[in-house]
């Protein structure tokens, strides 16, 4: 279990993958993106945005069941990019490195990028955006919704 959180909103999410294709333009050109699925595809979609690319890929793998890791399962391959030469790939995090390492196997060639990465999976990736400690877990918008919080007061514990 994570020692800390960091909740990421949709508006850092932007900010923070627009920051990711600023550095990425200059590296191209890209002959396409593959986001890999599920968490890859929303940065894949705002950095397609900003780098006028409309050949878009996608990997799926999975990794993780909530916050608990598992042998990384392809559930489906990339098709249309080849051993990965001039493709950009894309995931939303890399943790572990255990996901890229999958991925960095069927795509070799390929440019790697993560929009957030921690100190274990960092040397998997050749771009990212913001790194994050190993014990802190990563609140994507699509995993979590606003609800009411107690106030301080009735929350804090009696002195
Ligand atoms: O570096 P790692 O330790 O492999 O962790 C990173 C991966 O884990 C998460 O995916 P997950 O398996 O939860 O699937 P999802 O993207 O479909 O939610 C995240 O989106 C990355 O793909
Ligand atoms: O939502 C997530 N946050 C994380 O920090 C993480 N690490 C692996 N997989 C993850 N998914
Ligand atoms: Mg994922």
């Amino acid at each position: 279990m994570a020692q800390r959180y960091y909740t990421v909103s949709w508006d850092q999410l932007h900010r923070d993958s627009k920051a990711l294709a600023w550095r990425l333009v200059e590296k191209g050109p890209w002959r396409g993106i593959v986001a890999i699925t599920r968490g890859g595809l929303i940065p894949a979609a705002i950095i397609a945005r900003e780098l006028d690319c409309r050949m878009i890929e996608s990997v799926s793998v999975i990794t993780y069941d909530e916050e608990k890791l598992g042998k990384p399962e392809v559930a489906k391959p990339p098709t249309a990019a080849g051993d990965g030469e001039g493709w950009l790939v894309l995931d939303d995090l890399v943790d572990t490195g255990s996901t890229a390492k999958v991925v960095r196997a069927m795509l070799p060639k390929a440019h790697m990028a993560t929009v957030y990465a921690k100190p274990a999976g960092k040397p998997l990736v050749d771009t990212f955006v913001m790194e994050v400690s190993q014990d802190t877990w990563i609140l994507f918008p699509w995993d979590t919704e606003q609800q009411f919080v107690p106030p301080i007061a009735r929350s804090a514990q009696p002195k």
